[in-house]
């Protein structure tokens, strides 16, 4: 596993590492770069599951271009994301980040607090889909100006019927990994790792019910994993 590139839908690494180096690394934001440093030391290769600096430099611009001020994470690990996205918000934002291992976003949490940023998550050790339920129960339909969903790849058609409730209409929900390191149009599963060919599946379905559902304004991004946003039109 190790000699292949994962983490960025590019097949070409030097290219990859030119825009890392280049545009991305240098606009990192000091606690980023260390989440990232600490969740390499932590977790080795799983450590790709944080989104890449390029991507997280996106994620905080669409969110300024948005105005956006409450959010909702699905999947946090270490905060990588999460941070990118506190760091966007204006100082009264508000993000509830949900998800049921709260190990490993405490490798993250103490960067966060470094960056002042924590007084703008409420982190919800749980699974995602009770809470939108819980959520949607105590009237939060509509409330949302933005939700950030990265987490187990089965349920992301189940999120985004909640997601479509919580979510205001004009605002976004972004889903991440949809090109699943382009194994969504790979033949040969024989030759594909096991994380990859378990979820392909899910990412393919996820992919055409998106393409096919009228309610949202979508635009896939071939950015990082493939990230795919949906603006809510009703
Ligand atoms: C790819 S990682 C998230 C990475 C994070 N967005 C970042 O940039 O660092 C996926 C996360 O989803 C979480 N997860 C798995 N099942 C979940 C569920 N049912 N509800 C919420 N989170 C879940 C996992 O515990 C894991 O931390």
């Amino acid at each position: 596993m190790k000699d292949k590139f994962y983490g960025s839908i590019l097949q070409s690494e030097v290219l990859a590492k030119y825009i890392l180096e280049t545009s991305a690394y240098p606009r990192e934001h000091e606690q980023l770069k260390e989440i990232r440093n600490a969740t390499v030391d932590k977790y080795k290769f799983w450590s790709l599951m944080n989104v890449p600096a390029d991507e997280g430099l996106f994620i905080s611009m669409l969110l300024k271009i948005m105005n956006a001020k409450k959010t909702i994470e699905v999947g946090v690990f270490t905060g990588y994301s999460l941070l990118s996205t506190a760091l966007a918000l204006p100082d009264d934002g508000k993000i509830t980040a949900i998800d049921p291992d709260r190990e490993a976003y405490e490798i993250g949490l103490p960067f966060i607090e470094k960056a002042n940023m924590a007084h703008k998550i409420e982190f919800i050790q749980s699974d995602a889909l009770s809470v939108m339920k819980e959520l949607l129960s105590t009237g939060e339909e509509g409330t949302f100006d933005y939700a950030f969903v990265d987490a187990d790849k089965e349920n992301y058609i189940n999120y985004h019927k909640q997601l479509l409730k919580l979510v205001k209409v004009g605002g976004i929900i972004a889903y991440d990994n949809t090109l699943w390191s382009g194994t969504v149009v790979a033949a040969e599963e024989d030759e594909m790792d096991d994380f990859l060919r378990g979820c392909k599946g899910h990412i393919i379905a996820l992919n055409s019910f998106l393409a096919s559902d009228s309610r949202i304004e979508l635009a896939q991004l071939s950015i990082g994993d493939g990230l795919t946003l949906c603006r809510r039109l009703i």
